[in-house]
């Protein structure tokens, strides 16, 4: 017989909460849940302050989910609904945010221990050059001296482990602990290795929640300066959920200078404004195009568009890469140019705007100081 949400929330009464002991079916907390032929997925309501307090009945709401018969795959994700309780928590978020908008503050996501900061990189939509932008703005970053991570959330074509030439699975480390992939000095980690390349569309904007969960704290990514998240392209409630539930320190826009990508773009700020989320600025990516043969420059999409975007916007502009084949060519080769190619002229325009992200940052994001012996 098919299961039903009535199956899941019986199941979900032998699990208690710490605090109250009361069930986790009657507290209310259990929503959005999905059913799909043995796959279920659902959210735990919690308050910020509770990830760690939670995590155990998250767990013990997989298991029994786990032993339901017919039950053939669960996940489960922490969804923080509500802003962190203390005053402490909340005066910091008061100093690294603007002020809350009609109808006081969105919830907030818990931060993932040992990563600093995560910062976004979106675009209203796809094709733009998101993670080609985010593939080298992670490896410039690191050139600059932080530890930094690459998550690939973008459930509509992860395309990160292709770009740093990854191939295979990560590994179990423990329970339900994944190492992180490695390359180019960089942990990362993809959302194409949790879900299926068969999952139907109209499921991944319902699965990123507890993936995106699942990413962030459950693989060992170990100290990190900075967490860079290649977000799903566009403004969606997938992406506007995903920009909730990531405990963002800011986000990076990336737009190509055509009028349509521009009005995508700023439908992107206004995104991250809504969640009040800081923007670190707007990137033009195929800004103008360098002729492989003989190096002329041709401003094909009328480039400066972003930038003057940025400006009506009030938001910085932190510059412009250039359609060129090396950076098609290294991206769509396993061996992003910054790496591949770090004195050349693309690199160095990468390596500018990491020097504007780590400045929008601030203190958190400053490399360890380099003891020298003399
Ligand atoms: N500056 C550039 N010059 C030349 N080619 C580029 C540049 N930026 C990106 N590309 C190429 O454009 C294609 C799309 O880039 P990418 O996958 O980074 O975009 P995206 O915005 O992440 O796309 P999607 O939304 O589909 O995930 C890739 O083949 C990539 O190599």
């Amino acid at each position: 017989m098919a299961l039903t949400q009535a199956d899941i929330l019986r199941a979900l009464e032998l699990v208690k909460l710490p605090a109250s002991g009361q069930s986790l079916s009657a507290s209310g907390r259990v929503n959005n849940i999905l059913i799909d032929g043995g796959k279920v997925i659902f959210a735990i309501g919690i308050d910020a302050t509770e990830a760690d307090a939670m995590e155990p009945v998250r767990k013990q709401a997989e298991s029994a989910v786990s032993g339901l018969p017919g039950v053939t795959q669960v996940l489960v994700g922490l969804t923080a609904d509500k802003a962190p309780a203390s005053a402490a928590a909340q005066a910091r978020q008061q100093a690294h945010r603007p002020a809350p908008g009609p109808g006081g503050p969105p919830p907030k996501a818990a931060g993932v221990p040992g990563v600093k900061q995560i910062i976004a990189v979106a675009s209203g939509k796809g094709g733009v050059g998101k993670s080609t932008t985010t593939a080298n703005l992670a490896v410039a970053l690191s050139v600059l001296g932080l530890k930094v991570g690459v998550l690939d959330a973008d459930i509509y074509g992860p395309s990160v482990p292709k770009i740093f030439g990854i191939t295979g699975k990560p590994k179990l480390i423990s329970g339900r602990t994944l190492a992180p992939m490695e390359a180019y000095g960089l942990k990362i980690m993809s959302i194409g290795f949790l879900i299926d390349e068969e999952t139907p569309m109209i499921w991944r904007g319902p699965m990123v929640i507890s993936a995106i969960t699942q990413m962030l704290r459950e693989v060992a990514w170990g100290e990190l300066d900075v967490l860079v998240v290649d977000m799903p392209p566009g403004t969606g409630d997938a992406q506007l959920t995903m920009a909730q539930q990531t405990p963002l320190a800011g986000a990076v826009i990336v737009s190509t200078p055509q009028d349509l990508a521009l009005l995508d773009a700023r439908r992107g700020v206004a995104m991250f404004r809504k969640v009040e989320v800081p923007i670190l600025g707007v990137v033009e990516n195929m800004s103008y195009f360098i002729c492989p043969e003989c190096g002329h420059r041709s401003d094909i999409f009328a480039h400066g568009g972003a930038r003057h975007e940025a400006e009506r916007l009030g938001v910085p502009f932190l510059g412009e890469v250039p359609l060129a084949m090396s950076i098609r060519e290294t991206s769509d080769g396993g061996r992003p140019i910054v790496a591949s190619d770090p004195d050349s002229a693309h690199a160095k325009a990468y390596l500018a705007i990491a020097r504007q992200v780590q400045a929008g940052l601030g203190g958190a994001a400053r490399a360890a100081p380099r003891i020298v012996i003399e």
